[in-house]
Parts: structure tokens; C-alpha cells; sequence
């Protein structure tokens, strides 16, 4: 099994893919977005009432992707942003407008948290850096409180991949589909206990290595 890896070389590997490679960041998106939908799809989950919570930076891009895919597939599902969406990154803007051509359904209500069968966590990915507070940590404590279980992209956003500890707070995952290889912060005890299920997708992002030239 290929090494876990760390929060600096999964972005430093990203970096290299898009600066040196040369595929977009939009398409590793696209790619983390439908290995994301085919793991939902595929997944335990009752799937009539899909709730996407997204951040502003690209693990929401991520999460708003998945939630145009499940809207295009015909499923019950709504948006909930819970960054700036001026404050987005250009990946994630650019989601937003994609996702609004499929009139994707969004939602602020609290009571779709309560209502929903499944929730999708693209809150925070790789870029968490500090605790979680604030309105982000009211919207994990009511995730954490409902029975639905969650669907989480990349990281359990509220975990920190490097050690498996939670910032401040938390979600647990039933199911986390990771991008590109697993991180050493999901094999620690707190770390396995809150990704659950793990999946890592191949999106096209690989460690610099001597087979594939990387000048
Ligand atoms: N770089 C790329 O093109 C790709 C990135 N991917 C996704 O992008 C994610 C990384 O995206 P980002 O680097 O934008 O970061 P995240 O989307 O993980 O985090 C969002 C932003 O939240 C802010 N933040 C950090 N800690 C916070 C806190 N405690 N409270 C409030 N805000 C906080 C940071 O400014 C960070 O940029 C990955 O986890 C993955 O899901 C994938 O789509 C693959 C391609
Ligand atoms: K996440």
C-alpha cells in the first residue's frame, strides 16, 4: 500500500500537478467531484434528502460540484454555503456559477441539517489550519447532533490531517473519500475514529518521482 502522507506534500503535490504537469485545478476538481458522487452513490446512505454544507475554499468547490452532480442525477438534494461566497476561491466561484445553471437548490435554514438523510462536509479540507469557531463550529455541532450520517470530501473538516486531532471541533464521518493517498493524520485513533470508512480517490495527482521526469 502506498504511504500516507502529510498536509505539506498534499499540497505540494497538488501544486506540482497544476504548475508543472499542467492539469487545471478545475479538473482535479472535477475529478475529486465525481469520484466524491460515485462513492455517495455507491456508499450505505439513504439518499432522499441530500444536505452539501460548503465552505469557501476548494473543499467547497469540491462540495458544490458533488451537489450539481447529485441535482443532474435527479436526487433531493441543497446546498448549504457556509463561507463568504465573496470571499470564495476562483474554483469555488466558478462551481457556484456551474451549479446555479443546473439550479442546484441552496438553502441557509438550520431545519434542512435536521431534515437531511445524508450530509456531505465540504467545510474544510487540507487548508484547515487553525480551530474551528464561530458560525463554522455552530454548523459542526448541529451536523454532529442529527442522526444523518456524513459524507466526508477529502478530511472530516474539523480534524487536522497531520495528527487526526480535532481543532477546536469536529465532524465524525461514516465514509471520507480522500484525494490522491491516504494522510497520516487518518491512521492515529482519533483520526480513524472520525473518517470512518476510507476511500482514496486517484484524481491524477502524484508525488514527483523519478519514472515520471519532473523537469
Ligand atoms: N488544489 C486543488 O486544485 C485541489 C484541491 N482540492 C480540494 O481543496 C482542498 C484544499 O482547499 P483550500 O486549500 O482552499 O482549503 P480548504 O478548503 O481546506 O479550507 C478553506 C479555507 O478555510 C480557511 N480556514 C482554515 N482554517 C480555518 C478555520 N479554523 N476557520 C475558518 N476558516 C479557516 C483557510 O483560509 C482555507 O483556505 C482539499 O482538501 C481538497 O478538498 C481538490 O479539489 C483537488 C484539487
Ligand atoms: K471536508
Amino acid at each position: 500500500m502506498t504511504d500516507a502522507i502529510t498536509v505539506a506534500q498534499a499540497q505540494e503535490y497538488d501544486h506540482y500537478t497544476m504548475e508543472e504537469v499542467g492539469i487545471p485545478s478545475l479538473v482535479l476538481m472535477e475529478r475529486a467531484a465525481l469520484a466524491c458522487y460515485r462513492d455517495i452513490l455507491t456508499g450505505p446512505f439513504d439518499l432522499s434528502r441530500i444536505l452539501v454544507v460548503a465552505g469557501s475554499g476548494n473543499n467547497g468547490g469540491d462540495g458544490v460540484a458533488v451537489a450539481r452532480l447529485l441535482r443532474i442525477h435527479g436526487l433531493n438534494v441543497r446546498l448549504m454555503l457556509v463561507g463568504q461566497p465573496d470571499h470564495a476561491t476562483e474554483q469555488t466561484k466558478q462551481q457556484l456559477k456551474i451549479a446555479a445553471h443546473y439550479q442546484t437548490p441552496m438553502t441557509t435554514e438550520t431545519a434542512d441539517i435536521e431534515h437531511a438523510t445524508l450530509v456531505v462536509d465540504g467545510i474544510f479540507g487540507v487548508g484547515l489550519s487553525r480551530p474551528v469557531e464561530g458560525h463554522y463550529a455552530t454548523i459542526i455541532h448541529q451536523i454532529n447532533e442529527v442522526d444523518a450520517p456524513v459524507f466526508a470530501i477529502d478530511v472530516p473538516s474539523g480534524i487536522n490531517a497531520d495528527t487526526g486531532d480535532v481543532l477546536g471541533v469536529a465532524l465524525t464521518a461514516r465514509m471520507t473519500t480522500t484525494m490522491g493517498y491516504r494522510k497520516i493524520g487518518f491512521e492515529t485513533t482519533s483520526g480513524r475514529q472520525h473518517v470512518g470508512q476510507l476511500h482514496v480517490a486517484d484524481i491524477g495527482v502524484y508525488a514527483p518521482s523519478p519514472l515520471i521526469p519532473s523537469k
